[in-house]
């Protein structure tokens, strides 16, 4: 089997990207994050008061529960969630997972009760870091690649609009020139890569390193030496201690960013970089790149990157030889 699926921006800051999943019968929107590794719902064994207006998920009525099992997840902006586990279908546009672990919420932090938008999340990591206990489970990638004409999917998503998520198959008409492969660490459970030389205005702005790629990161966070070198040429930037991170006038400027991954350079446009007004209506704007001490020392390439460019998610190498690769829109 192979498919693609609509991935939509929640919002007009390119905050995250959903696509409707099948869940046992019930359509729900889910925010699809390759820097985890649990496939979660709102589910009716949510207590009411946090259901909100999300769209649920029915174990009772469609799946299996499998018994005594549980997951506590908690993500790196210290939200999270936990529940209780049932083994149901899930179909993302054409492709079908029988029998994947469906983790129903009994609990959500209060940003996801409040982000209206996601109804869970799809953790497209490596199933090495899914939270299930007593027996850890398979992520849908895992429990659908070998059922795949080919065992990779990717990530084409786009800079306020719709884009997609491909399983099972390359399509070359949605990126130009070739596809830069580089090797895949995921001794951690990410899809971990190196990134190296970058430049901003023709100058060098030193070198990444250790990076992943995390679909379910809404910004770029880099070592601070690059990211102070990209602001020194951001007239009226500074890094706000009142804001925590750098911040500038929306009326600046931004150059273009680039990067070497694989051999080959890719470049974020610089007016990606303006994520929005620090506050509702203001002339002062936060940057979609900011330093890994935001990520608890982890450079992490999210979707203020990802956007713009085709991102191959790829084992055809083999499990144990997965790569990423890259190219451009
Ligand atoms: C309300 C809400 C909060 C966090 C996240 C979230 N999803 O993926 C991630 C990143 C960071 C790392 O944890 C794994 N990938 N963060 C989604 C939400 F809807």
């Amino acid at each position: 089997q192979q498919g693609s699926v609509t991935a939509s921006p929640s919002d007009s800051m390119d905050d995250s990207y959903i696509c409707p999943v099948t869940t046992g019968s019930n359509t729900l929107h889910l925010d699809f994050d390759t820097g985890s590794s649990d496939l979660w719902v709102f589910s009716t064994d949510t207590p009411a008061s946090e259901q909100g207006s999300h769209s649920l998920y029915n174990g009772e009525a469609t799946g299996k529960l499998l018994s005594g099992y549980t997951w506590d997840i908690t993500y790196e902006d210290g939200s999270g969630s936990k529940g209780i586990v049932y083994s149901d279908k899930v179909v993302i546009g054409p492709v079908t997972a029988t029998s994947q672990a469906v983790e129903a919420a009994t609990s959500a932090s209060s940003g996801f009760v409040s982000d209206t938008s996601t109804d869970g999340l799809v953790g497209l990591a490596f199933s090495s870091i899914n939270t299930v206990e007593p027996q850890q489970q398979l992520t849908f990638f895992d429990n659908v690649k070998s059922s795949l004409a080919s065992p990779l999917f990717a990530a084409v998503l786009k800079h306020g609009k719709a884009g997609t998520y491909d399983f099972g198959y390359l399509d070359s008409s949605k990126y130009t020139g070739s596809i830069a492969y580089t090797a895949v660490d995921n001794s951690q459970g990410f899809w971990g890569f190196t990134a190296g030389a970058t430049t901003v205005g023709g100058k060098s702005t030193g070198s990444v390193g250790a990076a992943i790629m995390d679909t379910g990161t809404t910004l770029l966070y880099l070592p601070s030496k690059v990211v102070s070198a990209y602001y020194a040429q951001v007239k009226g930037s500074s890094n706000s201690n009142t804001y925590g991170g750098y911040i500038f006038p929306c009326s600046a400027t931004l150059p273009d960013w680039n990067v070497s991954i694989g051999g080959t350079t890719f470049t974020v446009t610089g007016s990606y970089f303006n994520y929005s007004p620090v506050s509702s209506g203001s002339s002062t704007c936060y940057g979609a790149m900011q330093p890994n001490s935001q990520t608890g020392g982890s450079t992490v390439f999210g979707d203020t990157f990802i956007k713009g460019h085709y991102i191959v998610f790829d084992q055809t190498q083999g499990s144990n030889s997965p790569r990423l690769g890259l190219a451009k829109q």
